[in-house]
């Protein structure tokens, strides 16, 4: 019978079911059990087959299958005590049975930590049943089993909640146990992350901070290096500016001047040397003050290193500047009272006072040509004037720079001691002539035949272009044909003197380019569009603006179309681009000239008469070139001027036949005058300092 019982899952239902029909079953199915034993044996198979039945119908829990089965167990065991008690009136025989339903049953979860503390009452431990001698009383008797055996119940099932309750109490320890567990962990491994992370920033940072620190250096070094080869670019640009101008003479009652154009070939200085050329030996000089012969920090001295003597020009506490041949040359001549002897190289070292050591600099530029002999005046902190004697005036005033922005500029760079030479280069060049008009005009052509009849007069300036080379045109000859990112470094870098974007393409002028042809002694011709011209008008160098102009847009354009070197939209460009030129080519600010290339030798004669005929070009041979500076002088600084003082009738003598009196203008009165010629002639030169010599 309670083999067939039909199973619950839910525990609680269990019980209720027990409540209600276990008790049913008990009165109506009491099975009668003549043997105790027999009876055990029987309600053991009840059980294992209802633990059986049970198991094999558990939702799956094995623990609650498990569980399930020990509640059913001893179930059975109360009912079948309640059942017994009737029969086996008292006799304790099945009291083990239910003394075991009180008894802890042994806990296989691995989950029971909590002691139960409220077992079911034993059942062994109730009061003996009394014998019952009347029915009444059996019946009596029978009441009490039954409310004990229903007290049993309710404690039973009390305790299983407790158990139920207890179970999940633990479940829940274990439970929250594995969720702080995991909580800590991922909170760890957060904390960890973070901390990596942290890390990472942190090497970022510094990172970053590195590269910033390193290209901050590096923009440094850039700009430093950058600002030197500008200071160089600006020098050579002056050095071209200057090479203009005018030579002129100008005459005086009692002295004839030479105003001469000087440039120097590394420094900054200009020069305009004055030599005044004093006739009458009662005539008073035009400026007492010029003849003042200031302090010469000229120092002569034996050198026992050298074993010979030396020249040391003091400046700023440092002695440059050693002539030891010089003066060995000095010396020579007043012993031998000859003056062939030997030229002699110059070199230069220092003597640092402060140190007491002499030092070896590092020389730039060119140095001056062996001389006989030197002068060496100081002209300022910066710089030493050497005058070397007895050679043409062309080559006569040589410079050294001993602190000159730019020798400081190449000390911070060399990291070393740096003194520079600078020539002092007597006369000019002619004027650079900038040839500019629209595209198809006919400049290439004209200046084409100009290069033909005077090679060795003018000299074209090789402009940079990144236009593709056209047929027949050569690198290096019609341009010099280079890669945008090259040219516009090289633009950034102050290579050029003016840079344009023209017709879509970069063209300019590199400082190279017209010194090559300035160098090679000739006239610097560049042909370039109107804003190179503007450029070029508003730099430091002197140059002639020609403008050349079609004799109408319709010839322009068919010039442009038959030469035949552009696709259809380039002639439409350049066309568009000839219009804006052509207005400004009417700018008087900007063009000394204006050409119209009608017929193209009319206007290639045009050109000549300007270039070849003009003045300039005329005068480019001054004829102060033959000037000597003589042996015995004096050379002297005074209010920013160089002064060169000379004065005996031998050397007047020379210095004037020199001069040339076609060209020096000498006064015709005092010329016819031999005798007075020959017999005193003094002079000075006197060298104005200009700003760029930065003085004070
Ligand atoms: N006076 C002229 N009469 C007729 N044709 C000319 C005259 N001058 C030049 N040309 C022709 O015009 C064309 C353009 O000349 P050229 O190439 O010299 O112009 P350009 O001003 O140098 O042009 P670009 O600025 O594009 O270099 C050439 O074919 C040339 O032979
Ligand atoms: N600003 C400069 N313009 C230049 C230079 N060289 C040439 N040019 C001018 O470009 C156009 C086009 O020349 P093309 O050879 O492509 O026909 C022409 O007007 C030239 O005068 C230069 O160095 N700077």
């Amino acid at each position: 019978m309670l083999s067939d019982r039909r199973p619950h899952t839910g525990e609680e239902d269990t019980a209720a079911t027990v409540d209600e029909t276990e008790f049913r079953d008990i009165h109506a199915l009491t099975p009668p059990s003549p043997q105790p034993s027999l009876s055990r044996g029987r309600r053991r198979e009840s059980w294992e087959a209802s633990s059986h039945h049970w198991s094999t119908l558990s939702v799956g829990s094995d623990a609650l299958s498990e569980h399930l089965s020990t509640m059913s167990r001893e179930f059975n065991a109360m009912v079948v005590a309640g059942s017994t008690i009737q029969n086996d009136n008292n006799s304790n025989h099945d009291a083990p049975n239910l003394g075991r339903i009180g008894e802890e049953v042994e806990e296989t979860n691995p989950l029971a930590i909590v002691p139960d503390h409220n077992p079911i009452p034993s059942p062994g431990r109730a009061p003996p049943v009394a014998d019952s001698p009347a029915p009444v009383e059996e019946v009596s008797v029978h009441q009490v089993k039954k409310e004990e055996v229903e007290s049993k119940i309710s404690a039973w099932k009390a305790a299983e909640i407790a158990k139920i309750n207890n179970r999940f109490k633990r479940e829940d320890v274990v439970i929250n146990g594995w969720e702080s567990e995991h909580v800590e962990k991922a909170t760890a491994w957060l904390k960890k992350v973070e901390r990596k992370l942290e890390e990472k920033r942190a090497k970022a940072i510094e990172k970053v901070q590195n590269d910033v620190a390193k290209a901050r250096r590096k923009a440094e070094d850039k700009r430093a290096s950058a600002e030197a080869k500008r200071g160089t670019k600006v020098a050579k640009i002056r050095r071209l500016n200057w090479r203009q101008g005018n030579p002129s003479c100008v005459l005086g009652d009692i002295c004839v001047i030479f105003f001469w154009s000087v440039s120097l070939g590394v420094g900054n200085v200009d020069l305009r040397v004055l030599i005044y050329l004093n006739f009458d030996q009662g005539q008073e000089a035009p400026d007492n003050n010029l003849f003042n012969v200031p302090d010469v920090l000229l120092h002569f001295g034996f050198d026992s290193e050298s074993k010979g003597y030396q020249t040391a020009v003091i400046v700023k506490d440092k002695i440059f500047f050693e002539m030891l041949t010089v003066i060995h040359v000095c010396a020579q001549y007043v012993v031998e009272g000859s003056s062939d002897v030997a030229k002699l190289p110059m070199d230069v070292k220092i003597f640092d006072k402060s140190t007491g050591k002499w030092l070896i600099p590092t020389v730039l530029g060119t140095k001056p040509k062996p001389s006989n002999g030197y002068s060496v005046v100081p002209v300022n902190d910066d710089r030493i004037l050497i005058l070397k004697e007895d050679c043409s005036a062309v080559d006569s005033f040589w410079f050294l720079e001993v602190d000159s922005p730019y020798v400081k500029e190449q000390k911070k760079l060399l990291g070393a001691e740096v003194v520079a030479w600078s020539k002092g280069v007597v006369g000019e060049g002619p004027k650079p002539v900038v040839i500019s008009g629209p595209s198809g005009v006919g400049k290439g052509t004209l200046i084409s035949k100009l290069m033909k009849e005077f090679p060795t007069t003018f000299g074209f300036s090789v402009s940079h272009t990144t236009r593709a080379p056209r047929e027949k045109e050569i690198d290096g000859v019609h341009y010099h044909f280079t890669e945008r990112s090259i040219m516009e470094e090289e633009i950034r870098d102050g290579k050029f003197l003016e840079s344009a974007l023209v017709h879509g393409n970069l063209y300019g002028t590199s400082v190279d380019a017209v010194e090559a042809v300035t160098d090679a002694g000739k006239r610097c011709i560049l042909d370039i569009d109107v804003q190179g011209a503007r450029s070029v008008r508003s730099s430091s160098l002197e140059a002639l603006f020609i403008f050349i102009c079609p004799p109408s847009f319709e010839e322009l354009e068919k010039r442009l179309r038959s030469r035949g070197t552009e696709t259809e939209e380039q002639v439409q460009k350049r066309l568009t681009n000839a219009r804006a030129e052509l207005d400004e080519g009417k700018s008087p600010s900007l063009f000394d000239h204006i050409l119209v290339n009608d017929d193209l030798e009319t206007c290639y004669e045009n050109l000549k008469k300007l270039l070849v005929f003009d003045d300039t070009t005329a005068n480019y041979q001054p004829t102060v070139r033959s000037f000597k500076i003589p042996v015995s002088h004096s050379v002297s600084i005074k209010d920013q001027k160089i002064l060169i003082r000379c004065g005996t009738s031998e050397l007047g003598k020379e210095a004037l036949l020199a001069g040339q009196e076609d060209s020096v203008h000498m006064p015709s009165t005092r010329m016819q005058n031999d005798e007075m010629r020959s017999s005193y002639l003094e002079v000075l030169c006197i060298v104005p300092l200009t700003e760029s010599m930065s003085f004070g």
